[in-house]
Parts: C-alpha cells; sequence; structure tokens
C-alpha cells in the first residue's frame, strides 16, 4: 500500500470503514446478477442505511456517481475492494491454536477480506508440524525465526485471556506491528503499535437487547388490548 492511500484511509471515518465492506458484499452481489449501475438510494435500501450516508461514505473513495443511472457496478467492486485493501493480500501469523484460533485457520473466507493466516503458534508441542488447512503450526519458540524470514507484521491474538499480555509483548518484540486481538484483554502496547480488539459477543448483547426491545412492545401491546375490552 503506498504512502498516499495510507494517508488518504487514515482520514476515512470508523463507522465509515466498517460500512465500506457492506456496500462491496452487495455490489458484488448486484455485479454477479448482471446489473450495470447501482444507485446510493438502491444500495441504502439494502443495507438499511439513509441514502445519504451511502453517498458520504462513498465520497471517501473517490467514485462519483452518474445523475440518475448511479454508480458504476464494475468500477465500484473494484474501487472498494483495492481501497479496502482487499485486493492485496495481508499476510498474518496467529497465537493460540485453540478452539477460535483453530477456527479462523479453517476460515477460507478471511482471505476474500485480505488476510491470509500463513502459519499458527502455539505452546502445546504436540501441535508443533501438524497444520490446519494446510496452514502450519509450529511452537511460539519459532516465531522469531520465521518473523525474520518472511517479514510478517500482522499478529492474531487468540491466546487464553491471561496470556495476552505476555504474548503480545513477545510478538511486538519480534516485529508485529498490527495486532488483530480477540481476547477479552485490553493489551498494553507502544504508541505505534496498532491494536484491534474484535468481540463476537458483543454484537450478541445488542440482538439479546433489540430482541427485549420487541417482546417489551409486544407486552405492552398485549396490555393495550386487555386495556381496550375491559372499557
Ligand atoms: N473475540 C471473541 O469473540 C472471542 C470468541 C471466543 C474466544 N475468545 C477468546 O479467544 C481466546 C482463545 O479462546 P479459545 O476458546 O480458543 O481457547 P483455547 O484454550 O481453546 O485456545 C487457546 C490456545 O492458546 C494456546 N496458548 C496458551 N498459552 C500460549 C502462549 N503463551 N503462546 C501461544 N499459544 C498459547 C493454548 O495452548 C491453546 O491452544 C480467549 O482469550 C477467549 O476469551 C474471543
Amino acid at each position: 500500500m503506498s504512502n498516499l492511500h495510507s494517508s488518504i484511509q487514515f482520514k476515512v471515518p470508523e463507522p465509515t470503514l466498517r460500512r465500506l465492506p457492506w456496500y462491496l458484499a452487495y455490489a458484488q452481489l448486484v455485479l454477479k446478477e448482471g446489473e450495470l449501475y447501482l444507485s446510493s438510494t438502491q444500495i441504502a435500501k439494502n443495507i438499511a442505511v439513509d441514502a445519504s450516508m451511502v453517498a458520504k461514505d462513498l465520497s471517501y473513495v473517490n467514485i462519483s456517481g452518474r445523475t440518475r443511472v448511479g454508480y458504476d457496478v464494475k468500477e465500484l467492486v473494484g474501487i472498494l475492494e483495492a481501497f479496502l485493501g482487499f485486493t492485496n493480500s495481508h499476510k498474518a501469523f496467529l497465537f493460540g491454536v485453540g478452539s477460535l484460533g483453530g477456527a479462523l485457520m479453517h476460515d477460507n473466507g478471511l482471505e476474500q477480506f485480505g488476510l491470509e493466516i500463513v502459519a499458527g503458534f502455539d505452546v502445546k508441542y504436540e501441535l508443533s508440524g501438524t497444520s490446519i488447512n494446510r496452514i502450519p503450526i509450529h511452537h511460539l519458540d519459532r516465531f522469531v525465526e520465521l518473523q525474520q524470514q518472511t517479514g510478517i507484521n500482522i499478529g492474531v491474538l487468540t491466546v487464553p485471556v491471561d496470556k495476552a499480555q505476555m504474548v503480545s509483548e513477545i510478538m511486538i518484540a519480534g516485529g508485529i506491528q498490527a495486532i488483530w486481538n480477540f481476547t477479552p484483554f485490553r493489551i498494553r502496547v507502544p504508541e505505534n503499535i496498532i491494536v484491534q480488539n474484535t468481540s463476537i459477543y458483543a454484537h450478541l448483547a445488542v440482538m439479546f437487547n433489540r430482541l427485549n426491545a420487541i417482546k417489551e412492545d409486544e407486552k405492552k401491546k398485549i396490555l393495550n388490548q386487555r386495556h381496550q375490552k375491559l372499557k
């Protein structure tokens, strides 16, 4: 990625960066269906966001739609893929090949999003020399040597929570500059290190909360109906 490209990306607000992959996924679907043009209103309807928000988000990626016709779908897909860094594969090491780490190594979808896990590291000796989805697993002791050979600077952290800080320090000392942290521990890192904390559980809480809101609404409706009948 060029410096110019990365300096543009840093100015993009995080919520926009989180929405762009949704637009891309929808544009890819439309492209498959053979459509040539796509409007921001169409995108907005399908993603359930505001059309003006879609247009604003897309203004960050330097693509302009044609009045009344919309965006050229092929161009939109290409630009979004390149912008999000999905076209150039980023290679990563994974630390902690347990149930979550193993599942991530099994997931072929990650590569579509530009991340390729090329090796896993663990402290369990019985895992050394084995592989998951053709990705080799090594003992953690071999990390520095393999980092020096490959120059890989992204690390996926899936170790037990009480090991998160210690392993992240080993990762950083060995040359990792960006950590995708799946542990619930808020690791402390030097300023120049990028950390992205990710939790699938956070989204669960949102889903439960919305479900409860629906239930509360239904309860209110039932109570209202009873009141009406009593009147
Ligand atoms: N973010 C999420 O949504 C999410 C979801 C599930 C689990 N988690 C978290 O992911 C982490 C892993 O969970 P899991 O269920 O896969 O646990 P697990 O016990 O199945 O796997 C952990 C692995 O880390 C290895 N390990 C331990 N110490 C290590 C070290 N110093 N260096 C390298 N590897 C080491 C273990 O040998 C084991 O193979 C936990 O912190 C858990 O809380 C997060």
